[in-house]
């Protein structure tokens, strides 16, 4: 049996398995089976908790003198990601309860690099780190770089970026609204991006005001994705011709998000991290 906690950030939901010393071996169908919502724990990913000196990845083990903890983050289908915004303030959650992390402010490694999350009234605040556009002469010169068909309707021009993994970001034409939108399978993405690419549809609500529904990459669509919220907000930011340092409240089926650009191009995402359950399973 196999020790596991379950946890969501906005309802985007977790599985965390401690590995604490790097004996796990955790395989794509062994992940499937634990996501399975019908017959496993049911999760949008599972996350290792392993040392970052433990991490199979010379990247990730050079993260080692920063972030003690390694999140190692699989979607629900088995892939890996690189970064997960939730993720990483429900993984700090967990690192707090367990006494594996102290403090008010500490790192986290990722397959994106080192995160530093904040204890904060809400939760935790979390520096995403730097983002950037997909193609930013593109992105300059039309306001979008790809097109989205999602499963009914017309293509309809995105912008991507990357927040330590890929996003395409569609502001919704007048016509289509969040609500009906179709996401029962994955909107296709011209040009393809080779990874794959997670897809948020965006609704304007005031100013500095969105809202959002996201198909994942290598899941489905989701109540919530961190690193989707500050996507949607940075594009919606982009678009604006504002490009400030105000704060975008991000409003997902989950809840509620806050997403701060940061000096340097960089961006911050907080918002909520529960724990709700522990227990055993076999693998
Ligand atoms: N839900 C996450 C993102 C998880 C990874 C994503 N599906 C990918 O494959 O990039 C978030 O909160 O950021």
């Amino acid at each position: 049996m196999t020790r596991f906690t379950k946890g969501h950030g906005t309802e985007n939901d977790f599985v965390l398995v401690p590995d604490l010393e790097g004996t796990l071996e955790l395989t794509p169908a062994q992940v499937q089976r634990i996501a399975d919502r019908h017959a496993g724990l049911g999760a949008d990913g599972v996350i290792r908790v392993v040392r970052t000196a433990l991490a199979t990845d010379e990247s990730v083990r050079a993260q080692s003198h920063e972030a003690q903890w390694f999140m190692d983050y699989r979607n629900a289908d088995g892939s890996l990601a690189e970064m997960c915004g939730n993720g990483t303030r429900v993984f700090a959650e967990y690192l707090r309860r367990e006494g594996l992390a102290f403090g008010s402010s500490f790192a986290i490694a990722t397959r994106a690099g080192v995160k530093t999350v904040r204890v904060v009234d809400e939760g935790y605040a979390v520096d995403l780190g730097p983002w950037r556009l997909g193609d930013e002469e593109g992105a300059r010169r039309d306001g979008f770089d790809v097109m989205v068909k999602p499963r009914h309707g017309k293509p309809v021009p995105a912008l991507t970026l990357d927040i330590g993994n890929p996003h395409a970001v569609v502001m919704l034409p007048e016509g289509i609204t969040l609500e009906n939108l179709d996401l029962g399978e994955a909107p296709q993405l011209h040009p393809e991006p080779a990874g794959g690419s997670n897809v948020e549809f965006v609704r304007a609500v005031g100013p500095g005001h969105i809202a959002m529904r996201v198909h994942e990459r290598g899941v489905g669509e989701t109540r919530s994705c961190g690193t989707g919220a500050a996507a949607a907000a940075l594009a919606t930011r982009f678009w604006s011709g504002v490009e400030d340092l105000s704060p975008w409240t991000v409003d997902v089926p989950g809840g509620r998000l806050t997403v701060t650009p940061l000096p340097g191009q960089r961006v911050e995402l907080a918002g909520p991290a529960v724990l709700v359950a522990d227990g055993d399973f076999p693998l």
